[in-house]
This record gives structure tokens, C-alpha cells and sequence, in this order.
């Protein structure tokens, strides 16, 4: 059963508080368990790499190279039937054209005071992807981390995707050959992401670490970063529709549960301002969880983490909607480009009937890899972005150096630094006081 809400309800606020706080497979056992795998990996390099590869994923691996003789990318993607890399090749090209609009210019002008100002975007040396494999293969989310780095001009781009009981897709392997992956290792979960961060004997330790996964990926990122740079928590994936009375239930019922197929830990909302739709989603939710090879995986986090709330008008679900900053927004109603401008806070969002969130996950040509856990409050979906940084560039000419000069000696005093004073005074003809 799926827990209704009634946003006109006094209680409405603390309970719906409540509901988005609970635990999703991220509490403080997740956090401990990765805290424990992070540091024996430093400390033990590849060997326990390996460990927890047969452990995990049930698969040897060769602690000195972090290979495996049953994975070869090469000859796996081989495998990938015709029709399948034609559709991975159209998606590699729609991704492509979205990243490449991206691309932001350097600039630099000279202000009043005769001081050239700018900055340069420089492309990051190297990069790990995590493509995740435990309970789906994810060919698409190759594109979706390769392909930017790509574009944006990566040295080296080294993925890491688990391979349980010697098994990787054919698609996996075919994106990564397509995309361009420069290393390829058949590990996952937190110690993947600790082979990436601290380097092992035969993997060199990167700079950045982009890529959704599970409870412990996602973890495991949080807890290297600033050893590294993480992209952003790209966790279990999750949906909201806001739905008005020309939503097609149906339709709706299939969004909402094309995000809690991904994991037990996915969360799937619904708000709707006609009671209506509501209950006829409910119904269809359940009748089409019977015909779903992975109904089990989603009725449990339909049943754990989903939700319909009935709101009175579209105001309040947008309200509600910036509440939750979800993964993923749907708005399934007449006038989407009305509410639009109300939402603040989502990864990506999806306007009208005929823009399902599936179009988002494959082929529009947008990012996939999105802020989960309410982290759309403060971060965004994976983009070119992620793989450039940006420098700042600054030039005085001898009239701009004599216009700035007295504020910066007069700050550099008052902060007590007369190593800065002297830098400047140094240079003009006058003394620090
Ligand atoms: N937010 C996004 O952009 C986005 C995109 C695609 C997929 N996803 C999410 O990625 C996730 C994929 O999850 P998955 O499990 O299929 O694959 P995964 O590759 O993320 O995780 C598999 C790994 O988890 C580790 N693991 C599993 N159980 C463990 C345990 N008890 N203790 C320690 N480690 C353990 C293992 O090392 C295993 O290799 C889903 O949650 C899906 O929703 C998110
Ligand atoms: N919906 C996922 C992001 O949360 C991405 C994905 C990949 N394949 C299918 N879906
Ligand atoms: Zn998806």
C-alpha cells in the first residue's frame, strides 16, 4: 500500500517533513560499512580490491592488474548485437550535440580602472567513471559519463563498472569502446571507487570521480571527496509528477514505476490536484507491478519510499515539488510552461504528456547522471561542466597597478600581512605606514 497525503491538511507540513526524511538505504550502517572497505583499500591497494570483488560481485580478479581473464571489453563488444549499437550510436550522437552546446567561452575584459580580467576553462587530466552493474547494466550511463569527458577534452578517462559472476553486458562494453574509455577495470561499489581515489599498483588514482550507483557508491564518493572531486550524489534514482486532470493515469502509473524498477531504495511521487487521477494510479500501479519482470524490485520501493498527495492547486505542488528538489520532475498538465518558471529545484524536468522520464535516461540527449537525495537543492545534473574547471587571468597595466594600489596596501595593513604591503609598496613609491 502506498501512503496517501492530503496537502490541505493541518498536519500536512510536519508529516510530509517526516516521510522525506526517512532512511533510503543511505543510514549510518551504509556509511560505516564504506568507511570500512575505503580504508583497508588504501591500505591494502589492490589485494583488497580483489577481495571484495569475490566478495561482492563473486568474481577473481588479478590483485596486481585488477583484471579479470573472463572480461575482455574488447571482445565483448564484439558481442553487441547490430540494432543494439545502432541505438547506442544514435544516443552517443544526441549526447554529443547536447554536451557540445555546452561548451562555455573564455573571456576577458579591461575595466575602468585599466586592469585586464578573465578566466580560461582547462579541461581535467584525468577521470574515473562509475557505470553501475548490480541489479541492471547501464550501456546508457557509459554515454552519459564518457562522452562529456570526452568532448571536454579528458586525458584519461578510466572506467570502472562491476562485472557479478564474470558478467558484462555486450552494450556495456560496445558504449565504452564507442565512447572512448581509455582504462577499463571489472570492479564496483566502494572499493571501486577507492581503487579511483587512492590508486593501486596498476591503476594510476584520478582527479574526479563522476558516476551514479547505489547506497554505497554514492557514499563511498562522499566520503573521498576532497581527495578527489565527485560530481555531484548521484544515488537511487527517484521521480516526481505533478499530474492535472488531462494526465493519462496509466501513463503516469508507467513513469512512476520506471524509476522504482531501479532499486528498492528508488522513490517514485505523485501529486496530483484532481483526487481523481490519483486513485486511478494507484489502481494502475498496481495492476501494471503484476506484468514487470522487475515488479518485486519496484513494489518495494513503491510500497517503502512512494507517495500520492493531493494538492489543491498547481502553486502548492510546485511548492511541495522545490521541497523534495527530486531527481527527476515530470509536469503532466496542460500548461507546463506555466509552472514552469515556479520550479526551483530539480535535476531535470520533463514537460507534457510526451516527454516520459525514459526519453531523459536514454535519447533526448541531456544527462542522465542527476542529483538525488534532495541534493537539487544545491547541485546539478552531470554536464560538460564537470569535467573543465575554470582559472581566473588578471593583468595590470602601471596605471591599473597605481589606481588599486592603496586599497590592497590599506587591506594588506589591517590584516597584518607586511609580506603583502611590501609586495605592493615595493613596486610604487610608497612605504607601508
Ligand atoms: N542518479 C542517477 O543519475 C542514476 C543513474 C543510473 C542509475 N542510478 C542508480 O544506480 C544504482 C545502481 O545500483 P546497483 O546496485 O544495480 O549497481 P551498483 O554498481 O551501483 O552497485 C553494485 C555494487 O554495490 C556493492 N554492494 C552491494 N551490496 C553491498 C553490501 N551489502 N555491502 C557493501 N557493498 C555492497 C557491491 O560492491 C556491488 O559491486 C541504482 O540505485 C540506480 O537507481 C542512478
Ligand atoms: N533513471 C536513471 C537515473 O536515475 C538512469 C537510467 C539509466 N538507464 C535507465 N535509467
Ligand atoms: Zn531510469
Amino acid at each position: 500500500m502506498v501512503r496517501h497525503f492530503d496537502a490541505s491538511r493541518a498536519a500536512f507540513e510536519s508529516e510530509f517533513a517526516a516521510f522525506l526524511k526517512e532512511e533510503r538505504g543511505t543510514g549510518h550502517d551504509v556509511a560505516d560499512i564504506v568507511s570500512g572497505i575505503l580504508r583497508d583499500v588504501q591500505a591494502r591497494g589492490g589485494e583488497a580490491v580483489a577481495e571484495y570483488t569475490v566478495k561482492f560481485d563473486k568474481l577473481q580478479i588479478d590483485p596486481a592488474t585488477l583484471q579479470s581473464d573472463n572480461v575482455n571489453l574488447h571482445l565483448l563488444a564484439a558481442q553487441c548485437p547490430q540494432d543494439l549499437r545502432d541505438a547506442i550510436d544514435y544516443a552517443h550522437d544526441r549526447i554529443a550535440a547536447y554536451h557540445t552546446a555546452q561548451r562555455p567561452n573564455d573571456h576577458s575584459f579591461t575595466d575602468d580602472a585599466g586592469v585586464q580580467l578573465g578566466w580560461r576553462w582547462t579541461a581535467l587530466e584525468s577521470v574515473g567513471v562509475y557505470v553501475p552493474g548490480g541489479r541492471a547494466s547501464y550501456p546508457s550511463s557509459v554515454l552519459m559519463n564518457v562522452v562529456p569527458a570526452k568532448i571536454a577534452g579528458v586525458e584519461r578517462i578510466v572506467m570502472v563498472a562491476p562485472a557479478p559472476e564474470g558478467q558484462l553486458a555486450p552494450a556495456v562494453a560496445y558504449a565504452a569502446v564507442k565512447a572512448g574509455v581509455d582504462e577499463f577495470y571489472p570492479i564496483g561499489g566502494a572499493q571501486a571507487v577507492g581503487a579511483l581515489a587512492f590508486g593501486t599498483s596498476s591503476l594510476a588514482p584520478v582527479d574526479k570521480i563522476v558516476g551514479p550507483g547505489n547506497a554505497f557508491v554514492a557514499e563511498a564518493k562522499r566520503q573521498v571527496f576532497g581527495r578527489v572531486g565527485i560530481d555531484t550524489i548521484a544515488g537511487p534514482s527517484e521521480i516526481l509528477v505533478i499530474a492535472d486532470e488531462t494526465a493519462n493515469p496509466d501513463w503516469i502509473a508507467a513513469d512512476l514505476l520506471s524509476q522504482a524498477e531501479h532499486d528498492p531504495s528508488s522513490q517514485s511521487i505523485l501529486i496530483t490536484v484532481d483526487k481523481s487521477v490519483g486513485k486511478a494510479v494507484d489502481k494502475s500501479v498496481e495492476s501494471q507491478l503484476k506484468s514487470l519482470s522487475t515488479g518485486e524490485r519496484a513494489a518495494e520501493s513503491w510500497s517503502a519510499h512512494g507517495a500520492i498527495v493531493d494538492a489543491p492547486d498547481l502553486a502548492t505542488a510546485a511548492n511541495i515539488a522545490n521541497q523534495i528538489a527530486p531527481e527527476h520532475l515530470e509536469l503532466a498538465i496542460a500548461d507546463p510552461d506555466a509552472l514552469l518558471p515556479s520550479i526551483r529545484h530539480a535535476g531535470a524536468v520533463f514537460l507534457g504528456h510526451h516527454t516520459p522520464e525514459a526519453l531523459g535516461d536514454y535519447v533526448t540527449g541531456s544527462n542522465h547522471v542527476l542529483p538525488t537525495s534532495r541534493a537539487a537543492r544545491f547541485s546539478s545534473g552531470l554536464g560538460l561542466y564537470d569535467f573543465l574547471k575554470r582559472m581566473s587571468v588578471q593583468r595590470a597595466s602601471p596605471e591599473g597597478f597605481a589606481a588599486l594600489a592603496p586599497a590592497a596596501l590599506r587591506l594588506a595593513e589591517a590584516e597584518r600581512l607586511p609580506a603583502h604591503a611590501r609586495s605592493v609598496s615595493i613596486r610604487s613609491n610608497r612605504e607601508p605606514d
